[in-house]
């Protein structure tokens, strides 16, 4: 992970005012989501008024956490099915068909949160990824996202 680019870093300008993750977001979260062996990773660390009950997240951060990181960690899966690197072309641009969750514990606000993927399934213009955040070496949410190619439509 050290030295690695961020895949975030590798979508152009245009594409890069995402809430989650776009760096041209003067008011998102500025994602990034890096290989690390054979999962992903990020992380991530809460500011106090993204509470939900006191002394916990909110939950729809948390979910936006996974969005984002789902996505890049698919874009990540589509580069290295084809043995290339981030910055050749054709580029692999992915949006969320769907977003599952699952809160298995509150997480603790005031600490850093490690989001980690597994990469399910790379076919086709879809990619599946399993993500799970952790809280000082817990896990307290689990998520899947289906992450798609972004059509050609989408982005006229
Ligand atoms: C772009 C660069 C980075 C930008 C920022 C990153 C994004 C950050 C995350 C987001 O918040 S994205 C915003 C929220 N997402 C959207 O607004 C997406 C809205 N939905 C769509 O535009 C279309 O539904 C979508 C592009 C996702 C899919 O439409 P397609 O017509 O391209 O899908 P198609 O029917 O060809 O299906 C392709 C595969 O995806 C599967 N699929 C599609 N929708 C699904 C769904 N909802 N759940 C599960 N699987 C789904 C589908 O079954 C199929 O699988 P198989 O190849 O195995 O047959």
């Amino acid at each position: 992970m050290k030295n690695q680019k961020p895949i975030q870093d590798y979508y152009p300008d245009e594409l890069s005012y995402c809430y989650g993750c776009g760096r041209n977001n003067e008011y998102g979260h500025h994602i990034k989501s890096y290989w690390d062996g054979d999962e992903t990773v990020s992380h991530f660390t809460p500011k106090e008024y993204h509470i939900a009950i006191p002394g916990y997240v909110y939950g729809g951060l948390l979910a936006s956490l996974i969005d984002c990181h789902g996505t890049g960690s698919a874009a990540l899966a589509a580069y290295k099915a084809e043995n290339r690197q981030p910055d050749t072309l054709p580029a692999f641009r992915f949006v969320t068909a769907s977003l599952q969750v699952d809160f298995l514990k509150p997480t603790p606000l005031g600490v850093e949160l490690e989001l980690r993927g597994k990469i399910v399934e790379v076919k086709g213009r879809k990619v599946i990824t399993e993500i799970t955040v952790s809280a000082n070496g817990e896990i307290t949410v689990k998520g899947k996202v289906v992450a798609v190619q972004v059509p050609e439509t989408f982005l006229k």
